[in-house]
């Protein structure tokens, strides 16, 4: 008999702010950053294993399986559970890898929600938001999955309620590497720290962009276009560029415009992410 398959949802984020305030002494940098999560993203589909095998069917181009975030996750949470089962998994992979937009870690998070249910563990959200720090500081945020102001590397995080407006999320045709922009000399690592909640108007710069744009033709182009529409942002390490808009048809106005060298979607900004109002529908 084939095993039942349980198929979750693993949504995209949009950084909506992003300030850089420090280097640690490991190198790592201080952050205040914004986090929101679009209604868009992969799809994960699970089916359970009896023989403790952990497998991912679907191949990605230049990540090894025993390297890819979902294997990882998987393999750590059974390790640490002391868990017995196994699992088979597949994903339909949409978000670009090296966007900005969080594919990885937010793959690693339905991973660790998805097992934690079919496996039956009853590890809580502290338990898991922990183990995923360790996969990477993207992942807490996926776990909790309420948009959050976050601090630190990434891991303080504090629930807030932006308003969810429609996106128009712009996909230049290049990965830029979150190391390489934070070794850049011309960085700015000294944003004074926002003290006040919620962040106050004015403060949605992204620290990253200038340095981003200047490395980056391809991300300047979709920084021009969108611009001329609404404010166009950079969200995380880029490369993917995104603007606000009060309705999907007014987005989708500006998509029409996108050719086959920089495509985009569009995509419904949303403070609760898809995959808990999926794992809250089967409980
Ligand atoms: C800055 C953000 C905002 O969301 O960028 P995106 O990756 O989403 O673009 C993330 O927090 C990124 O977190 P994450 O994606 O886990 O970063 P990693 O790949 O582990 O980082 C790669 C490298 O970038 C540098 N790095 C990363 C995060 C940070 N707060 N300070 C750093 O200096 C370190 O040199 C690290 O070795
Ligand atoms: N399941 C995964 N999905 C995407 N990227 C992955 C995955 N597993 C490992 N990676 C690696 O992590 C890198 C960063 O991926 P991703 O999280 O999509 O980018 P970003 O943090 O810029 O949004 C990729 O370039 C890839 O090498």
């Amino acid at each position: 008999m084939t095993a039942p398959r349980l198929t979750l949802p693993s949504p995209a984020k949009l950084n909506l702010m992003l300030h850089i305030l420090g280097r640690r002494a490991d190198g790592y940098h201080e952050l205040q950053t914004l986090f929101q999560f679009v209604d868009y993203g992969d799809e994960i589909t699970f089916a359970v294993r009896d023989d403790g095998v952990i497998h991912l069917h679907t191949e990605f181009a230049g990540v090894p399986h025993d390297s890819n975030l979902i294997v990882r996750a998987a393999k750590m949470l059974q390790q640490q559970s002391g868990c017995t089962l196994g699992i088979d998994i597949w994903i339909d992979k949409v978000l670009p890898m090296g966007g900005g937009i969080g594919g990885g870690s937010s793959n690693a998070a339905t991973t660790l929600l998805g097992l934690n249910h079919l496996w039956q563990l009853g590890w809580d959200e502290d338990r898991l938001a922990a183990l995923g720090l360790s996969l990477g500081a993207d992942v807490p945020v996926f776990v909790r999955g309420h948009a959050a102001f976050a601090e630190g590397v990434g891991e303080k995080l504090t629930p807030v309620d932006p308003e969810e407006p429609w996106y128009l999320v712009l996909v230049p045709q290049v990965s830029v590497s979150t190391a390489e922009i934070f070794s850049d000399p011309l960085l700015t690592r000294n944003t004074p720290p926002i003290k006040v909640r919620p962040v106050p108007e004015g403060n949605s710069r992204n620290d990253c962009l200038p340095v981003v744009a200047r490395r980056y033709p391809e991300v300047r182009n979709a920084l021009d276009l969108l611009g001329k529409f609404t404010e166009a942002k950079l969200t995380g390490t880029g490369s993917c560029v995104f603007g606000g808009f009060p309705s999907k048809a007014e987005a989708d106005k500006v998509s029409a415009l996108l050719t086959e060298t920089l495509t985009g979607f569009v995509a419904k900004g949303s403070n609760v992410s898809m995959l808990h109002r999926k794992l809250q529908s089967l409980l």
